[in-house]
């Protein structure tokens, strides 16, 4: 027997599953037998006895998993942290145990009320008492963490826990005598993962398979050199020997369907002190303020769910609703992540979705010069559709040029901010990093506003005829408007405008002043042209559907052509050209940008090859755009939209629903998808605006 070493266990007197709160007992209720449970614990701690000391605390009528004294506390010393059960079924524990920490001569600490902490069922000394690995995610919550690195003086790492099944650290992760480790990797998120690697030597990590560990193989006791578990696997068996250990199994079938095993059986109330070693945790907390209609548009849901994804946690301090259905609400959140990384990723975000820091935190944003022509520094600010701010000189600063994807940069002898593609960026210029003294100017999304997003956005696969009618009509209106204000409305369209029969449509929007620039690829034009002059589209016949004999060379005699003149504008002059789309464009001086691909034919002089010069082209006519109408090319939609600022309605045409969701999913109440033709669409667009105009010019002769 090591007789320095002690454990707390809790004979299961009144061991029962009476109540689910993890998956292992799902469907267990009352399935225990009392008699075996107690035959295996007696068999269990008979086995830690030869081994060490153990003290008993007494089983109380009422809270059967009191058996689980893991769960007891947290204990350093002769401290004790004491565990705030996360349900409400195992609180009853709680005055049990600290009378018997307290009675044992523990100091007892205890964590603010509802900030859940599960004790050593989720926070394990490395064995050595160099570090101190905590877990959060389901039970314990990560605010805790700087809690135990403050009353323990001990270094914290945190571990984030991602499969439910897993749901307190010692299930599936089990640190060993000389910095082995016996664990079950996907039971964390990819951030632990790298943590654990980076701290334990590859040699020194027995990973155990998902049979394994849904045997409780990691929920084992280490006293010095033997590995106490309910079963495993003669793989992993061998593989722990040749670590130089030996496995002792003993059955816990009967606690395994109350979602424990050895480990959670056991308290160890002897951890070593380690004097030299002091407290840390890699923790970071920050305040941030969020405004506007908050439940309504469902912004704090984003806004949380947003830092619980990233790995972190959340505390909400204040919450002022606003009674009326038209005031806004504010919000104070407490936002916790486990390292300064994940803090900025969290942060980041919540930028995007307007959040701000209190005012008595608010501070100037931090610059970095460039020292590479066309590259960034490491830390910088990548910005979004949203207009932003940056604060210099205790003052917010409006920056020019938004889109998304940029870096916010400020040349050496300018004060104004604006966004910069990477590849602009120069030397010496100074670009925005980390995320302090930055701010989003969101508009508020109201209830109204949203249900008409909702409404219009099309994405659920719900796109009924006459709902598509109700969307095209809201188009029509607004597209009359934006021409009779002299508004500018950008098209971008991809070959399959003109396969299904949209082309004249699509002209006739351009003849009738609808359109002021029009933005696609190779292709649209070519097959526009192919189907003007020829009445095929890549050799099909457009009025009968079917292919014409050799229609399949129709497209490349229609590019030589264009190249024999020099240009789709020097075809038209010259009277070839006579209708359809880019016809239209010449005629009624609409620019139009042809960016080129690696698969275009010809090319036509029109389309730019220079991928750069392309981008900067389409950057140039989309400027001061009210309406951007997407239709049928996911190619040019998505480039189109990544530098398209907040502000501009999109309007998404795409017969399939994943990729309107894609293009109309950038949280933005400007987007409308609409799944459906983008033939059908057109035409239906022409005629609900002949339906406008026609209204119109009877009501002014009357
Ligand atoms: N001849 C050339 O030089 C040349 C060059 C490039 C591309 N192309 C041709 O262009 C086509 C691809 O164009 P892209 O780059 O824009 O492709 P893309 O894949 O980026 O986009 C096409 C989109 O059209 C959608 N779509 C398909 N049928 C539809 C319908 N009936 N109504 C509405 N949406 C519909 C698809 O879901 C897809 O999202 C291919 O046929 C390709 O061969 C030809
Ligand atoms: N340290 C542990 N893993 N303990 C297991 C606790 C089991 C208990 N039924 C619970 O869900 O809380």
């Amino acid at each position: 027997m090591t007789s320095s070493l002690r454990f707390l266990m809790c004979s299961p007197d009144h061991y029962d599953v009476d109540y689910v709160i993890n998956p292992w007992m799902e469907g267990n209720i009352h399935k225990s037998s009392r008699d075996r449970a107690v035959d295996q614990w007696r068999k269990l701690h008979n086995v830690i006895k030869d081994h060490a000391i153990v003290d008993l605390v007494t089983p109380q009528i009422g809270v059967p998993d009191m058996v689980f004294t893991a769960n007891a506390g947290l204990v350093l010393g002769d401290i004790a942290v004491l565990s705030r059960f996360f349900h409400k079924e195992r609180q009853g524990e709680e005055p049990f145990f600290k009378q018997w920490f307290e009675e044992n001569g523990f100091t007892v600490h205890e964590l603010p009320s509802e900030l859940p902490f599960e004790g050593a069922g989720d926070a394990l000394f490395d064995r050595e008492g160099r570090c101190l690995w905590a877990g959060y995610g389901f039970r314990s919550e990560l605010d805790s963490h700087p809690y135990l690195a403050k009353w323990l003086d001990v270094e914290v790492l945190s571990l984030r826990l991602m499969d439910e099944r897993f749901y307190h650290l010692d299930t599936c992760f089990c640190p060993l005598q000389d910095g082995y480790l016996l664990y079950y990797p996907p039971a964390f998120d990819a951030y632990s993962n790298r943590l654990i690697e980076l701290r334990i030597p590859p040699e020194k990590r027995l990973v155990v398979a998902e049979a394994d560990a849904a045997n409780f193989a990691c929920n084992s006791v280490n006293i010095d050199d033997i590995v106490i578990m309910n079963k495993a696997s003669d793989d992993l068996k061998k593989r722990i020997s040749d670590a130089g250990f030996r496995v002792i199994e003993t059955p816990l079938t009967e606690f395994l369907k109350a979602g424990g095993a050895a480990k959670c059986l056991t308290l160890r109330v002897t951890e070593p002190v380690r004097v030299e070693l002091h407290g840390s945790a890699a923790i970071e907390s920050r305040m941030i303020r969020l405004d506007g209609h908050l439940l309504d548009s469902g912004l704090i849901n984003r806004a949380l769910d947003i830092v619980v994804e990233a790995g972190g946690s959340f505390q909400v301090l204040n919450f002022n609703l606003g009674v009326q259905r038209q005031s806004t609400s504010s919000a104070e959140v407490k936002v916790t992540a486990p390292s300064h990384d994940v803090m900025e990723t969290i942060m980041s975000q919540l930028i995007d979705l307007g959040a701000l820091p209190p005012p008595q935190e608010v501070c100037d944003c931090h610059l970095e010069t460039v020292v590479q022509d066309g590259v960034a520094p490491d830390d910088f600010y990548v910005t979004t559709i949203y207009p932003t701010q940056i604060r210099m000189n205790n003052e917010w600063v409006t920056v020019d040029k938004q889109r998304m994807d940029a870096a916010i940069a400020l040349s050496a002898d300018s004060e104004t901010a604006e966004c910069k593609l990477l590849r602009d960026l120069k030397t010496s210029d100074r670009v925005v990093v980390g995320v302090e003294g930055i701010r989003t100017v969101r508009k508020t999304e109201s209830r109204e506003q949203r249900n008409t997003q909702e409404f219009s956005f099309m994405g659920a696969g719900v796109s009924s005829e006459r709902r598509v009618e109700l969307v095209v009509e809201q188009i029509a209106w607004e597209l009359r408007q934006i021409r009779d204000q002299g508004g500018r409305v950008v098209v971008s369209a991809g070959p399959v405008v003109i396969h299904t029969g949209g082309g004249e449509h699509l002209a006739h929007l351009v003849r009738e002043g609808y359109v002021q620039a029009l933005l696609g690829g190779n292709a649209i034009a070519v097959h526009d042209m192919e189907q003007s002059l020829m009445g095929t589209s890549l050799g099909v016949d457009m009025k009968r559907g079917v292919s014409v004999r050799g229609g399949h060379r129709h497209h490349l005699k229609v590019i030589n052509m264009v190249r024999r003149y020099g240009s789709i504008a020097k075809t038209v002059e010259a009277g070839v050209l006579k209708k359809g789309i880019l016809y239209e464009c010449v005629r009624h001086h609409i620019p139009f940008s042809l960016a080129g691909s690696i698969r275009d034919d010809g090319p036509l002089p029109d389309t730019q090859m220079d991928l750069i010069q392309a981008q900067e082209e389409y950057a140039r006519l989309i400027a001061g755009a009210d309406m951007i109408l997407m239709l049928s090319s996911m190619l040019h939609s998505i480039g189109v939209g990544n530098m398209t600022p907040a502000g501009v309605k999109m309007v998404c045409v795409d017969i399939n629903p994943a990729v309107v969701t894609k293009l109309s999913d950038r949280g933005s109440v400007e987007s409308v998808g609409v799944v459906t033709d983008v033939g059908l669409f057109l035409s239906l667009l022409v005629q609900q605006l002949d339906k406008l105009t026609h209204a119109y010019q009877v009501a002014q002769s009357v």
